[in-house]
């Protein structure tokens, strides 16, 4: 048996035969810096970030191929967070005594001989699937723990004792509960040292087609679709960095959350969009406000569709009218129903924003029919004698204005007119939920520009599919009376401030396109959201992540019809991720225990570690609830090192802002209050749950949405009934 003092000296001398290589590759790197810039300030140009093609590029730069190299892998090391993400933090020694060093970037010495191996590459892979039945060759994996460039832990795994040499020293207690073990902090951290086997084989899936990934909570799905979208940028990276890869997740908070993992990873060149910000490519909005259940899925729904097309085809104002101009003393007419043939006509192959010229020349072309052997004139010259009349540009504004679907999805507050257009699609109830949305929005107090509900972007989208993006120029309101002192150079009409340029490129497509698209929390996706997101997807390759144990619609089978049609005839590779990392054992049993009951279906994970610590579900009378949360979030500030959060029911959430307000002295950094939905996809040391029956009645997901909250915790949880008659959710038994 070895003593503690005499293992302490083991590990020390083991930790000192890393930091030497560490050290070799940090010098690797100050030399490749020392002579990128000499190069750079002889005035040669330096090699470019685009890896695949240095080998050709090589004789244009000053610098070696090697250097390239080792010059990129420096600047990424400068966007890491040295406190956390040490370059290299692993070791394989192979049973033909090669030693090989896993890294988040590859360096390689003079000679070209790696030092460190990017995790990415063929030859680490070992390091994530080798196991004791399936050794790959490995003897010994060993996890480096570092803080900047000291190497300040070590931990190893046997993987093939009968092969491993009378000198492999084997020490610590396994990397993967030493890094659950530790405390949170307010954003996700990258798990490359830690990566299980079948996390892996989902990184390293083939990026063709549609890779569905599921799995409980905490399972890691989140951190496992971030690796892989940094390995698909490795692996194919012409591809995916040219045709972009895009990362859509539940909400801002989220991806404020998540916005660490790939630059820790070496990958800048990825773009992330909460579900309510995925339109602002082309209408101006961040959406982040959730609208009340009823109003949310009705918006979500396909029946949406059908209502919005109505909606555009609903002349603005009443009217117009005939149009009516005069071309040399003749009058020439044309009737509402020759205007809707026109209209129709041009429209069915046509968006209404870009398509006005066509519509003119329509419109043309009728009058010049009616003015066969009335007027004595050329084509050419009757068109400019109908067009530079006045009342012909002021008849097309009224007729064929430019649209702007926000205008057009406010018109939804009028109720006579939704109970117009969703005669037969929306009950009444549907309805009223609606138009209430709508009401409320006009009566928003920011000023400005309305306040969109994360529903209203996919709404918004669809309708700039339907009506194309507002032309540039039609976007102001068309100033018809100048200010005084204003200066005009020359005498400017009515009807030429009114006849507006428009010039939109009528093929073109307004939204972004990507290479991938990768989505979170993809069982909360709408309907309406999905088309949203195939849109900017419609040639890509996807990443699809999500659990419909955790949905929050209504009906999570929605789920799997959804995912059905975007795979259409695609190739589909599906993983499932069995071991839930998050939840200590006795806060996930409980949480099983309430989602079983409501949701046989749900896909359960195993929990990997247990604390010893059981919840805490307590009861307070209403009054006192405010005195409550602010003891125990006081209380757990004690117990656990990171982060606590505070998950309310969304009626709460104002009083209960107000009161721990004013009793946090100093804690609130690393207190977060949020709603269960809000909750989503994030993590906090110590969660107190409060009053999870209004959780339950609140959420069209009901007991699947409080699942979500009560598997926040990586440590401790604590549920809090408020008043008597309450604890409704708690299991039976
Ligand atoms: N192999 C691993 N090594 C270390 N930590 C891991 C590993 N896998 C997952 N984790 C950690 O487990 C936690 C949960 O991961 P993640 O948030 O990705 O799970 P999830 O399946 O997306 O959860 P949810 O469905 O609840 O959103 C994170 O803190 C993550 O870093």
């Amino acid at each position: 048996m070895t003593s503690p003092e005499s293992e302490s000296r083991t590990v020390e001398r083991e930790i000192a035969i890393e930091q030497a290589h560490v050290d070799q590759v940090y010098a690797r790197l100050d030399e490749a810096t020392r002579t990128a810039e000499q190069v750079a300030r002889q005035g040669r140009s330096l090699y470019q970030s685009d890896r695949t093609s240095f080998v050709r590029e090589e004789d244009g730069t000053g610098l070696f191929e090697r250097d390239v190299f080792a010059f990129q892998a420096a600047k990424r090391l400068a966007t890491l967070d040295a406190e956390h993400e040490g370059l290299v933090f692993g070791r394989l020694d192979r049973a033909d005594s090669e030693v090989r060093y896993i890294g988040r970037i590859g360096v390689r010495d003079e000679d070209y001989e790696p030092l460190v191996i990017d995790w990415r590459a063929r030859a680490a892979e070992p390091f994530y699937r080798a196991t004791p039945a399936e050794p790959m060759d490995v003897v010994r994996r060993r996890v480096l723990r570092s803080r900047g460039t000291k190497v300040i832990g070590i931990e190893d795994d046997l993987l093939d004792g009968e092969r491993a040499g009378d000198d492999l020293v084997v020490v610590g207690e396994g990397a993967l509960m030493a890094a659950l073990s530790r405390a949170r902090g307010p954003q996700m951290r990258d798990i490359v040292a830690t990566i299980q086997g079948e996390q892996d084989e989902a990184i390293r899936a083939p990026y063709q087609g549609v890779t569905i990934i599921s799995g409980g909570p905490g399972t890691g799905k989140t951190v496992v679709a971030l690796h892989r979208a940094a390995f698909l940028l490795y692996s194919h990276r012409k591809r995916f960095e040219r045709g972009g890869v895009l990362v859509v997740g539940p909400s801002r908070v989220f991806m404020n959350y998540i916005e660490r993992v790939l630059p820790s990873l070496g990958e800048e060149s990825v773009t992330l969009r909460s579900i309510g910000a995925v339109a602002s490519d082309v209408v101006p909005l961040g959406a982040e406000r959730t609208d009340d259940a009823a109003a949310a899925v009705v918006k979500g729904s396909l029946r949406m569709l059908t209502l919005l097309r109505r909606l555009v085809d609903e002349p603005l104002a009443a009217g117009p009218l005939d149009l009516r101009v005069s071309v040399k003393g003749e009058v020439l007419v044309l009737r509402p129903f020759q205007l809707s043939t026109i209209r129709a006509d041009v429209l069915r192959q046509h968006k209404i924003n870009t398509s006005r010229p066509l519509a003119e020349k329509a419109l043309l072309d009728a009058l010049w029919r009616q003015a066969q052997g009335r007027v004595d004139v050329e084509r050419d010259a009757f068109d400019d004698l109908v067009t530079s009349q006045a009342s012909w540009t002021m008849f097309l504004h009224a007729w064929w204005p430019p649209l702007d679907a926000s205008l057009v999805l406010r018109r939804l507050a009028d109720a006579d007119l939704v109970a117009r257009l969703a005669d037969g699609l929306l009950d009444a109830e549907e309805q009223r939920a609606l138009v209430r949305s709508y009401r409320e929005l006009d009566a928003d107090p920011d000023g400005g520009r309305p306040r969109w509900s994360v529903a209203d972007a996919a709404l918004l989208d669809e309708l700039v599919a339907v009506i194309g993006p507002v032309p540039q120029e039609a976007e102001e309101d068309p100033t018809l009376f100048l200010a005084d002192g204003t200066e005009v150079a020359e005498l400017v009409t009515t009807a030429d401030r009114l006849r507006r340029p428009v010039e939109v490129d009528p093929q073109a497509e307004p939204h972004q396109r990507y290479a991938h698209v990768l989505v979170d929390e993809a069982q909360d996706i709408t309907p309406m959201q999905w088309r949203m997101l195939r849109r900017r997807g419609s040639q890509a390759s996807w990443t699809i992540v999500g659990d419909t144990a955790q949905s929050s619609w209504p009906e999570p089978e929605e789920y799997d019809k959804a995912l059905t049609e975007l795979i259409g005839r695609a190739p589909v590779r599906r993983f499932r991720m069995s071991t839930n990392y998050r939840s200590p054992a006795e806060v996930f049993d409980l949480a099983k225990a309430v989602v079983q009951a409501e949701y046989p279906a749900a896909d359960l994970p195993r929990a990997v570690r247990s604390t010893g610590i059981a919840p805490e579900l307590r009861t307070v009378a209403p009054e006192a609830l405010h005195e409550e949360v602010t003891g125990l979030v006081h209380r757990l500030g004690d117990q656990v090192e990171g982060t606590i959060g505070v998950i309310c029911p969304p009626s709460r959430l104002a009083e209960v802002g107000a009161a721990l307000e004013a009793g946090l002295n100093g804690l609130s950094p690393r207190v977060a209050l949020v709603t269960a939905l809000q909750a989503k996809g994030l993590e906090y040391d110590a969660a107190v749950v409060l009053s999870p029956d209004e959780i339950v009645a609140e959420h069209s997901g009901g007991t699947r949405v409080l699942y979500v909250a009560l598997t926040r915790p990586t440590q401790r949880l604590v549920t809090v009934d408020v008043g008597p008659g309450s604890g409704r959710w708690r299991p039976r038994g």
